[in-house]
C-alpha cells in the first residue's frame, strides 16, 4: 500500500521521532504542509508511525484552561539505519531535511546522509535541499555538515556545498517524556506532552533557494545571539535548577524551583549570564529582564512534571566550553562580569551521579581517580582561579548532598552570597 510519504509532493525527513521531533518540529512541517517522514532507529516508533492517521500533541499549560490537544497527520517513518533514509536524502520532493536526535548522534546518522546525497547529485543534479538540526547545541548543523563532509568523494563535496544550505538554529520547547497512559485525552503511545511556549530561530544566509517557509519558524542573520541567549540563559538556569534539585533530593524542577535557596542560585546564575548577554549583544535590559521571567515561569509548570535527571542528563556534555553551564562563565570572564554563581552550577554539575546516566558515572569515576582540579581543567577549559573556586564550591556542596532529602535552609546561600 501506498503511504502518503510516496505520494506527497513536499516533504520533510526528520531524524530522531522523540520528544522533540514528534512534540515540536515534526508538527510545525506538517502543519506547513509537509508530508514528515521520520527517520529512527526505534523500530516500535517507526512501525506506529506508519500504522496511524494522527497522533496527538497535548499542550500542558501551567493554566489548565489553556490545555488541549492538537493532532498531527501527514505524518510516516523509516528505519534510519536501513536504505530508506538514503533514498529519501535523495528524493527531490523532499526540501528539507531536520534533525533532533542529540548532539552525539549526528556523527552516526551523517554517512547516511552524504550517502543520500551523493545519489541525489547523481540522480538530480540541480535538486538543492537544506538541512538544520535542531539540537541544544552551538553549531549543531555546521558541525554535522563537516561530518558529512568527511564521508563524501571531492566531487560530491563539492556539489554539495554548491547546493546544500546547512542552517544552525536555536530550538527551545520544554518537552518531556510523557505517559499517554496517565492522560485520559491521550490516542496513542506516539502522543507527546508539551510547554505552550516555543521558539525555532533559524539562520537565515546559509539557506540556499527555495528557502523554507514554515508557520512558527522565525528567520535570522544573528544567530548567534539567539542561541547564547537561549542556551545561556534557558538552558543554564535548567541545568543549575536540575542539579541543586537532584542534591536537595527534588525530583522534578517545578519543586526544585520553588524552594528558596534553589531559586535563588538560579537566579545568580541567570543575573551572571545575563549582564554577559546583554553587554556582548548589546539586548534591552528590560526586555532580558523579561525574557528570564517568563523562563522562570515555564519552569514553574507542574503539568510539564519535568525531571531533574532529564534536564541534568550527560553532565560531561553539559560541562563543555561552549555549553550552558562554561560557555557564560567564560563569557563573562572575557567581559570582566562576575561568574562565581555560574562556577557554582559547574560544582553543582560534578555532583550529579544519578546510576542510570553513563556520563554521569564515567565523570564521578574520573573525579574519584584524578580529582576536581584535573577533572574540571580537561573538561572545561576554565582558568586555574576559576578551578579553585569550582573545587571549593563543590566541598561545599558535597556537604549539602550529605543531607539530600532535608528540605531546611541550606547553610551556604546566606544573604544573597554565594560563598
Ligand atoms: N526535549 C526537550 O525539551 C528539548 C530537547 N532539545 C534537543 O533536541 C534533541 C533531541 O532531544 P529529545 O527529543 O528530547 O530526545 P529524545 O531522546 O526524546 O529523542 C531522540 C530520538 O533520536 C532517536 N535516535 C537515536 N539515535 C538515532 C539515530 N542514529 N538515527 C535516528 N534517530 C536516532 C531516538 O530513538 C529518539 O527517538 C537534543 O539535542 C536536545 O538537546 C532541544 C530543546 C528542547
Ligand atoms: O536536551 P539537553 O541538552 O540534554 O538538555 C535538556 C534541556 O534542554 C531542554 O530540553 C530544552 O532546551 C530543556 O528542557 C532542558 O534544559
Amino acid at each position: 500500500m501506498l503511504r502518503d510519504r510516496d505520494t506527497a509532493t513536499k516533504k520533510a525527513l526528520h531524524f530522531g521521532a522523540g520528544n522533540i521531533g514528534r512534540g515540536f518540529i515534526g508538527p510545525l512541517l506538517a502543519n506547513s504542509g509537509y508530508h514528515v517522514i521520520f527517520a529512527d532507529v526505534d523500530e516500535d516508533t517507526i512501525n506506529k508511525l506508519n500504522e496511524v492517521d494522527t497522533y496527538g500533541v497535548h499542550i500542558l499549560d501551567k493554566d489548565e484552561h489553556f490545555r488541549h490537544v492538537e493532532p498531527i497527520g501527514n505524518v510516516s517513518g523509516v528505519l534510519s539505519h536501513q536504505p530508506d533514509a538514503q533514498f529519501f536524502t535523495a528524493d527531490p520532493t523532499v526540501h528539507l531535511i531536520t534533525t533532533a536526535v542529540g548532539p552525539n548522534v549526528l556523527p552516526k546518522i551523517a554517512p547516511t546522509i552524504a550517502e543520500g546525497l551523493s545519489q541525489r547529485r547523481k540522480s538530480h543534479p540541480d535538486g538543492g535541499i537544506n538541512i538544520i538540526a535542531c539540537e541544544n547545541k552551538v553549531g549543531a548543523t555546521a558541525m554535522l555538515r563537516d561530518e558529512v563532509l568527511k564521508s563524501l568523494s571531492p566531487e560530491d563535496a563539492a556539489w554539495v556545498k554548491e547546493h546544500v544550505g546547512f542552517a544552525n538554529c536555536s530550538v527551545d520547547r520544554i518537552i518531556p517524556p510523557f505517559d499517554p497512559s496517565e492522560d485520559p485525552e491521550a490516542d496513542n503511545d506516539l502522543d507527546v506532552g508539551v510547554e505552550g511556549f516555543f521558539e525555532w530561530v533559524v539562520e537565515s544566509p546559509a539557506l540556499k533557494e527555495p528557502k523554507p517557509h514554515i508557520e512558527g519558524m522565525q528567520l535570522t542573520a544573528d544567530l548567534v545571539a539567539y542561541v547564547e541567549r537561549k542556551l545561556y540563559t534557558l538552558n543554564t538556569g535548567h541545568a543549575t535548577c536540575a542539579y541543586l534539585g537532584y542534591l536537595k533530593g527534588l525530583s522534578t524542577i517545578d519543586v526544585a524551583i520553588l524552594d528558596p535557596d534553589i531559586r535563588r542560585a538560579v537566579e545568580g546564575a541567570l543575573e551572571q549570564s545575563g549582564a554577559a548577554l546583554i553587554k556582548k549583544h548589546d539586548f534591552n535590559v528590560k526586555e532580558h529582564q523579561a525574557y528570564k521571567q517568563k523562563i522562570l515561569e515555564r519552569f514553574e509548570n507542574p503539568a510539564l512534571k519535568d525531571s531533574t535527571d532529564r534536564v541534568g542528563r550527560q553532565p560531561m556534555r553539559k560541562l563543555g566550553k561552549q555549553d550552558r553551564l562554561v560557555g557564560p562563565a567564560m563569557m563573562c570572564r572575557e567581559l570582566e562580569l562576575p561568574n562565581d554563581w555560574l562556577l557554582n552550577a559547574v560544582a553543582a554539575c560534578l555532583l550529579y551521579d544519578v546510576e542510570d546516566d553513563e556520563q554521569a558515572k564515567e565523570l564521578t569515576g574520573m573525579i574519584a581517580e584524578d580529582g576536581v582540579i584535573k577533572v574540571v581543567r580537561e573538561l572545561t577549559g576554565l582558568t586555574m582561579d576559576e578551578v579553585s573556586t569550582v573545587e571549593r564550591k563543590y566541598e561545599e556542596l558535597k556537604k549539602w548532598k550529605k543531607q539530600s532529602g532535608r528540605l531546611e535552609t541550606a547553610f551556604f546561600f546566606r544573604e544573597g552570597a554565594c560563598v
